[in-house]
C-alpha cells in the first residue's frame, strides 16, 4: 500500500498509543483505596481488562473522523438525506460512566453525498472519547459542515446517562435529548419541522 493510500484507509493507526501499565497502576490504586485486595484471585486481571477497555473507549481521541467524509460522489439531489437510530455508547467526562442511546444525522447535500455507512462511522468515532452530549453533538454537525458544504446539518442524539440512572439522582429511563442544526435547518423552519418529523416518525 502506498502512503498515500496509507493515509486516506480507514483503517489508519492512531499515532498515540495508550499507557497501559499506569491505568493498571491507577486501577491497582483505586481498588486498594475502597478497601479490596487487588491481588485476590478474580481481581488479579482487572486491571489489565480495564486498560485495554479505557483504549477501546477512547479510541476516539487519537484519529480524525473527517478522514471518513473525504471520499464523495457527485449527484445532483438536493433534498434531505437522514440516517436515523445509529446507536452509539459515549463516555461522561464529569464521571467517566457510558451515555447510551441513538443518533440521528441529516444533512441536504449541495452537489455531492457521501456514503451513508460514513454517517454512521463519525458517530462511532466521535462516542469513543470523555465528553458531554453537547459537545458530541456539536462535533458530529461540525463535522459534516466542515468536510461536505452542504446546504443543511441536523444531528439530533437521545442518551441515558448512566451517570444519572445508576448514581446520584437516580433516575433511570430518563432520556437527554440534544440538537444541533446548520444552515438551511436553522433558517428554515419547515425544513426542521420536516426532518424532526421524519426523526420522531418511529415512535
Ligand atoms: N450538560 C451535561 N451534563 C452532564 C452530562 N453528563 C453528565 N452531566 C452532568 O454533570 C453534572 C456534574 O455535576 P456536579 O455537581 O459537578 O457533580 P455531582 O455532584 O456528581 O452531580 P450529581 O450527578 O447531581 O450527583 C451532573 O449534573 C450530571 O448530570 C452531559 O452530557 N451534559
Ligand atoms: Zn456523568
Amino acid at each position: 500500500m502506498s502512503k498515500s493510500e496509507a493515509e486516506s484507509s480507514s483503517e489508519e493507526t492512531p499515532s498515540f498509543s495508550v499507557d497501559h501499565a499506569r491505568i493498571e497502576s491507577a486501577v491497582r490504586e483505586i481498588l486498594a483505596a475502597v478497601g479490596e485486595n487487588p491481588d485476590r484471585e478474580g481481581l488479579l486481571e482487572t486491571p489489565s481488562r480495564v486498560a485495554k477497555m479505557y483504549a477501546e473507549l477512547f479510541s476516539g481521541l487519537h484519529v480524525d473522523p473527517g478522514r471518513h467524509l473525504k471520499k464523495v460522489f457527485q449527484e445532483t439531489y438536493d433534498e434531505l438525506v437522514l440516517v436515523r437510530d445509529i446507536s452509539f455508547n459515549s463516555m461522561c467526562e464529569h464521571h467517566l460512566l457510558p451515555f447510551l442511546g441513538v443518533a440521528h444525522v441529516g444533512y441536504i447535500p449541495r452537489g455531492s453525498v457521501v456514503g451513508l455507512s460514513k454517517l454512521a462511522r463519525i458517530v462511532e468515532e466521535v462516542s469513543r472519547r470523555p465528553q458531554v452530549q453537547e459537545r458530541m453533538t456539536e462535533t458530529i454537525a461540525n463535522l459534516l459542515e466542515e468536510q461536505l458544504a452542504p446546504k443543511g446539518v441536523i444531528v439530533v442524539l437521545e442518551a441515558e446517562h448512566s451517570c444519572m440512572s445508576i448514581r446520584g439522582i437516580r433516575k433511570p429511563g430518563s432520556l437527554t435529548i440534544t440538537s444541533a442544526v446548520r444552515g438551511l435547518f436553522r433558517k428554515n423552519e419547515s425544513s426542521r419541522a420536516e426532518a424532526m418529523a421524519l426523526i420522531n416518525g418511529k415512535k
